[in-house]
């Protein structure tokens, strides 16, 4: 059942000729007639529908076949399914079995009330009893609610109540004995720890007067070989907060999508779907009426046909980016001649600042694509063809009755108009978005791939392979921190692949081909051999450091302090506050002091930091006791 969203053969074959067209016409563009990837866009743009619209295999959309959203049936698969992992004791599985049965069932349906209350018993099962009062609490709106179901519910929530009072009972009892090692080795007071774990939002003590969202410490500049950049305006100390921003636009990956709120970013046990479509749960009504307002509202209708065409994560954040943009108006999308009209360092301020949350800073944002990633593009401009008629079709833009004919549709510029937006949205997103990772409590060493976003003021900086910054998230807050100090006057540079610095030089020029420029950082000049990741591992770290340097007794003593509690840390799975990580970085600039900033030793120590900010995050959960 978990293949609900396969792609449909037909239009496997349609993707795929219209794949191939795309491939000709831009061989043809950029080699036969030296068209540019970037620059002659539109022309390009349109010479590829005028191609397909030419090929009668191509010309027509297929509609897909059994469209699945709320579904009945499906529902009712998916809890079979959870009732069988309930039986094997498999928590985590069968909490999202029954989520999905939450998420396919239709509003007030028996199969609604019939799948929270199952998920209220694997959460039970699970200890997880404030979510699962959660759950037992949203039956009593429910319209129908049998009697069985409803005695069940009952039962269930006065076990919770007791064993929630119980526990209380209990922590107030080994507080006043003062009984602290007790008190440590409760696993459930771990766990409801964690789950309850909130960081506050982070807020910069001194902004940047035109980009708000960085430090005042920092300055955007402009230069012809590095486009726009940061730089340091005064000298810049390890850990210091250089940036605080929330996403403009970011997604959870289709295998997570029930597992996090849709809107929020935050993991979510008791959460509730979607009225219309089966494609998203939130962890409230608030974040629900959030989302449908900046964005999914439109979206929903048309997820479940992009899913069928097998349209990936990447694209369908791109399109929602662009759906942003509609929704917020034609005057934020700007026009060619808006785009030539602006400064090259300020492009798309408003009132002489960036403003991360209006698309007009988006559309502004650098795109470019290398020319060696044609492939790449002939999915991408066909995938926005896809992309467009359906938005299209849903915002009731086309005669009813339409029958997905590209001929008529090129004809008509609102169609030309999404296509553009569409794509310039993927350009942006594939230039400047950021890969959003998250650490998981049963193994603190793989991190999982949570989604993707686009943070506006932190793609205002380029890339080195020795970064000098960590970005760590909140929620939907993501903070930015300097790893290394940062002297007055230099460029503050980030890393585009978080782990790239463990590759070696050739590999990372792969990894940058994308970008279109070549990295002229000391690693890649001098051609470092960096480390291979395993030596830096926890407690390797300390001596290695320092093993040329003789009189520093004193910080290889903190250093392997340091590398002690961190490996402690790892072990007990626990998270370190954001102000404990100011001890950390005392320690880290000290250690500078007698590493030279450029060289692999201080890769290393950027490691060691790496390895604590990341514990400063919430991490994923799974549900195992
Ligand atoms: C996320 S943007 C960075 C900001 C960009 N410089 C601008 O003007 O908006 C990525 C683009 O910046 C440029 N870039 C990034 N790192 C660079 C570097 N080390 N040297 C030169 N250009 C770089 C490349 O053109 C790349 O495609």
């Amino acid at each position: 059942m978990d293949n609900i969203e396969i792609t449909q053969p037909k239009l496997e074959f349609w993707k795929k000729n219209i794949h191939l067209k795309t491939v000709d016409v831009i061989n043809y563009a950029t080699q036969g007639i030296g068209l540019d990837l970037n620059n002659d866009r539109q022309n390009i743009i349109e010479r590829c529908i005028d191609d397909l619209v030419n090929e009668e295999a191509s010309r027509f959309i297929p509609t897909p076949e059994n469209i699945r959203t709320k579904d009945k049936y499906i529902s009712i698969i998916y809890q079979g399914e959870g009732k069988q992992h309930y039986d094997n004791k498999e928590h985590d599985e069968c909490w999202i079995k029954y989520t999905k049965a939450i998420a396919y069932a239709l509003p007030d349906s028996l199969e609604l009330t019939w799948a929270y209350l199952n998920r209220s018993g694997a959460l039970f099962k699970a200890s997880m009893f404030d979510d699962c009062l959660k759950d037992l609490d949203r039956l009593k709106h429910m319209k129908i609610f049998p009697d069985d179901a409803k005695l069940l519910a009952h039962v269930r929530a006065l076990k919770s109540h007791k064993i929630i009072a119980d526990r209380e009972f209990s922590l107030s009892l080994r507080r006043a004995n003062n009984n602290e090692a007790a008190d440590q080795v409760d696993k459930d007071r771990i766990l409801s720890l964690k789950l309850n774990y909130e960081i506050l939002p982070v807020i910069l003590e001194r902004n940047n007067p035109e980009v708000s969202s960085l430090s005042d410490s920092t300055q955007l500049n402009y230069s012809r070989e590095y486009g726009r950049h940061i730089i340091a305006k005064e000298d810049i100390q390890v850990g210091e907060v250089i940036g605080v921003e929330y996403a403009y636009a970011s997604n959870i990956v289709q295998d997570l999508k029930y597992n996090f709120c849709g809107y929020c970013k935050k993991q979510s046990w008791s959460s509730i779907p979607c009225n219309n479509c089966a494609h998203v749960v939130y962890c409230s009504e608030n974040c629900k009426i959030n989302a449908d307002n900046d964005y999914h509202r439109v979206e929903c209708k048309i997820i479940p046909y992009l899913l069928a065409f097998g349209i990936k994560d990447k694209y369908l954040l791109a399109l929602r980016i662009a759906i942003m943009g509609m929704l917020e108006g034609p005057d934020k999308i700007p026009t060619i001649e808006d785009l030539l009209s602006f400064a090259p360092r300020t492009r798309g301020f408003m009132n002489g600042r960036l403003r991360p949350d209006v698309h007009t800073s988006v559309a502004f944002m650098q795109t470019s694509i290398s020319i060696n990633l044609i492939d790449q593009e002939c999915v991408s401009l066909a995938d926005c063809f896809i992309m467009s008629y359906f938005l299209l079709i849903h915002m009731d833009s086309l005669p009813s009755g339409h029958d997905g004919d590209l001929q008529d549709l090129k004809s008509r510029k609102e169609f030309m108009n999404v296509v553009e937006l569409i794509d310039k949205s993927v350009r942006v997103l594939m230039n400047n978005g950021h890969e959003v990772l998250m650490p998981q409590t049963d193994d603190i060493n793989q991190q999982i791939h949570m989604g993707s976003a686009l943070i506006v003021p932190f793609s205002l900086f380029n890339h080195s392979c020795q970064p000098m910054v960590i970005i760590s998230r909140h929620g939907d807050q993501f903070i930015m921190k300097a790893s290394c100090p940062i002297k007055k006057g230099q460029q503050i540079f980030t890393n585009y692949g978080v782990t790239w610095y463990c590759h070696d030089k050739q590999t990372r020029q792969e990894f940058l081909s994308f970008y279109n420029f070549t990295c002229k950082c000391d690693a890649c000049c001098g051609d470092w051999i960096f480390h291979d990741k395993k030596i830096v591992d926890n407690n390797k770290i300390n001596n290695e450091i320092f093993q040329t340097l003789d009189d520093l007794a004193n910080v290889v003593e903190e250093c392997q302090l340091l590398n002690k509690s961190l490996h402690y840390l790892t072990e007990n799975n626990s998270i370190i506050k954001p102000d404990e990580l100011e001890v950390y970085s005392v320690i880290l600039n000290e250690s500078y002091k007698f590493s030279n900033i450029n060289s692999p030793q201080a890769v290393k120590l950027l490691y060691l930091l790496s390895n604590f900010v990341e514990l400063t995050q919430v991490a994923f959960i799974r549900l195992y006791h």
